[in-house]
């Protein structure tokens, strides 16, 4: 492997010297293998917006269907093949007259089309699936490319389950499918079986043993049974592929196909030791995989390599603090690279102190020293309940802690609600005060909030007429953090409180303590600390 030289090396590589870049076509499957994954089917006018997609991402063959399967997937093949340009459009066909004809059919009106003709040719299919001797799978397959080739001059042949054919007879089918008119050669590992190092071996055994394979581009379509159709994929053009097959989001009959996000960054990143190029443009790919599995309904997980959520989503202390000081610390590619807008730094409950004080100051916050400390400490008693913590969950914390007097004289160190329609609300609330406990339990009051502003007032002996008090959600989501905002009276003078937690009774007794702080340290509403405008 390749050791990059400095941190920019490792996403900035480079061809190795010397060596020419070879190209490598990409041909998508998305709309006839990648619809063949179950609940995957597109109307004709999702199909439309999807080829348009992929032929303005670079894409260099489309198989936009399978003519004969339904009047729909015709309808579908034609019109991409009547509006879609700069891509060439294909289509797939059973080794018969009857379907090769109706592929030409759709495909006719395109520029540029192809043929895709398959037929299987390993023993278990020859046998249990075709009922077909050798000799007549070689027959149907000269047939097959003979016909495709009288309607057009781009012809590929899959031996389905090349994979698992034995290699003479693999060989003999190719050769005479090649001697037939076929250009393009694809050799399918249609159940995801083959390991790399066999992929590898095949390819290469093809290139050594059929004496004519020069005069076709041999392609690799590879599925994800085991999880490594885009490794095979790779091992196939080292062995001598120059087409991949693959779909977008890596969708496809069973565990799907090679992706094609996965296969083009694989060998852009990595250029300094594979020496290949493609002509996608890869800024497409966010989008376009967005398109697909809107389209589709098929969710692409979060950690999907490439377009997942969480591809460029940083949560860890120490991976932010590294991405802050240098990005290549932790990542391969730039998120623009592939579309996304910016790497994420995630704050959550792995978060540290950097990338707090990071997210902060991009909400207009400084924080360092002791403040950073004390915000730290809440951010992590918060992180603890929720799963992601938001901008505004950050503008609430720093924004008790700013206002909030220099030492709490009054500490929430527990309470319990009991509410019901039917019921007065119950309200048992401990605070903690010069190193005692004060419990106080009331049954009063027109709700719970009610209840715990007399339970508080109990405690702490003063007496507040409130003003104004306000819930609001600083956040998004059910489990949203709720900043409580008070304004009481005490003795003619106005004094504010403010409170948060993911639960609005504790966030409000929390703002009548900060109020009652402030009382006690003698700062009315006008004499407010300073609050940073975020
Ligand atoms: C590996 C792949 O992905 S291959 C592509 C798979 N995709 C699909 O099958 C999706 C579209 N398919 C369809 O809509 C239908 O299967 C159709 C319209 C093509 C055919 O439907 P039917 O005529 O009812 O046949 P059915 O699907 O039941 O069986 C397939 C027939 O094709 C034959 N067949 C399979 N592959 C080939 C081939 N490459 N060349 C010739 N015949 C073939 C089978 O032996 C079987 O023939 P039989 O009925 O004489 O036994
Ligand atoms: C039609 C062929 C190429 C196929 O999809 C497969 O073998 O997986
Ligand atoms: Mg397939």
């Amino acid at each position: 492997m390749s050791e990059p030289t400095s941190a920019a090396d490792s996403s900035a590589t480079e061809p190795t010297p010397g060596v020419a870049t070879r190209h490598i076509r990409i041909f998508d499957t998305t709309l006839r293998d990648g619809e063949q994954s179950p609940g995957a089917s597109m109307n004709l006018a999702e199909k439309l917006e999807v080829a348009a997609a992929l032929a303005d991402m670079g894409v260099d063959v489309i198989e936009a269907g399978f003519p004969i399967a339904s009047p729909g997937d015709f309808e579908a093949v034609r019109q991409i093949a009547a509006t879609v340009r700069g891509s060439t459009i294909c289509g797939l066909a059973r080794c018969n007259e009857k379907d090769i004809d109706r592929a030409w059919e759709a495909l006719k009106v395109a520029p540029s089309s192809r043929i895709h003709v398959f037929l299987a040719t390993s023993a278990i299919h020859r046998q249990f699936k075709l009922r077909m001797s050798t000799d007549e799978i070689v027959e149907r397959a000269i047939a097959g490319v003979k016909r495709a080739a009288t309607h057009c001059d781009d012809v590929e042949f899959s031996p389905e389950d090349a994979c698992r054919t034995e290699h003479d007879f693999l060989c003999r089918v190719v050769e005479a499918a090649i001697d037939a008119g076929a250009t393009t050669i694809n050799v399918p590992d249609t159940v995801g079986y083959a390991t790399p190092e066999e992929v590898l071996e095949r390819f290469q055994m093809l290139c050594n043993r059929v004496p004519n394979i020069d005069k076709a581009v041999l392609s690799t379509h590879c599925h994800n049974d085991l999880g490594m159709a885009v490794a095979n994929s790779l091992a196939a053009v080292a062995g001598g592929a120059g087409q991949i097959e693959c779909t977008i989001n890596g969708i496809g009959e069973r565990a799907g196909n090679a992706a094609l996000e996965e296969i083009v960054m694989a060998i852009q990143t990595r250029k300094d030791c594979l020496n290949l190029s493609t002509g996608i443009n890869s800024r497409r790919l966010v989008p376009v995989s967005r398109l697909v599995s809107k389209t589709t309904g098929i969710h692409v997980q979060r950690n999907k390599a490439i377009v997942g959520r969480n591809a460029f989503a940083h949560e860890s202390g120490i991976h932010q603090d590294g991405m802050l000081k240098e990005r290549s610390t932790y990542e391969i590619m730039s998120p623009e690279e592939v579309g996304f807008a910016k790497t994420d730094l995630v704050l959550g409950k792995h978060s540290g102190r950097a990338a707090l004080a990071d997210r902060a100051k991009q909400l207009g916050f400084t924080l360092s020293g002791e403040q950073l400390q004390e915000v730290f400490e809440s951010f992590k008693v918060l992180a603890d309940k929720k799963k992601e913590i938001y901008d505004g969950d950050i503008v609430a914390l720093v924004q008790q802690q700013i206002s909030g007097p220099e030492t709490s004289q009054w500490s929430l160190l527990d309470y319990e609600v009991t509410s019901s329609r039917s019921q007065t609300p119950r309200v048992r609330v401990t605070l903690g005060h010069a190193g005692q406990e004060f419990t106080e339990q009331v049954e009063q009051g027109d709700g719970p909030i009610d209840a715990a502003f007399w339970a508080v007032e109990k405690i702490t002996g003063i007496e507040l007429v409130c003003k104004d008090f306000r819930v609001r959600s600083a956040t998004l989501g059910r489990d949203a953090i709720g900043e409580a905002n008070l304004e009481v009276e005490h003795k003619g003078r106005t004094y504010r409180g403010v409170g948060v937690s993911t639960d609005s009774v504790e966030s409000t007794i929390l703002a009548i303590l900060n109020a009652i702080d402030r009382i006690a340290s003698g700062k009315t509403d006008g004499e407010e600390n300073n609050l940073p405008q975020p």
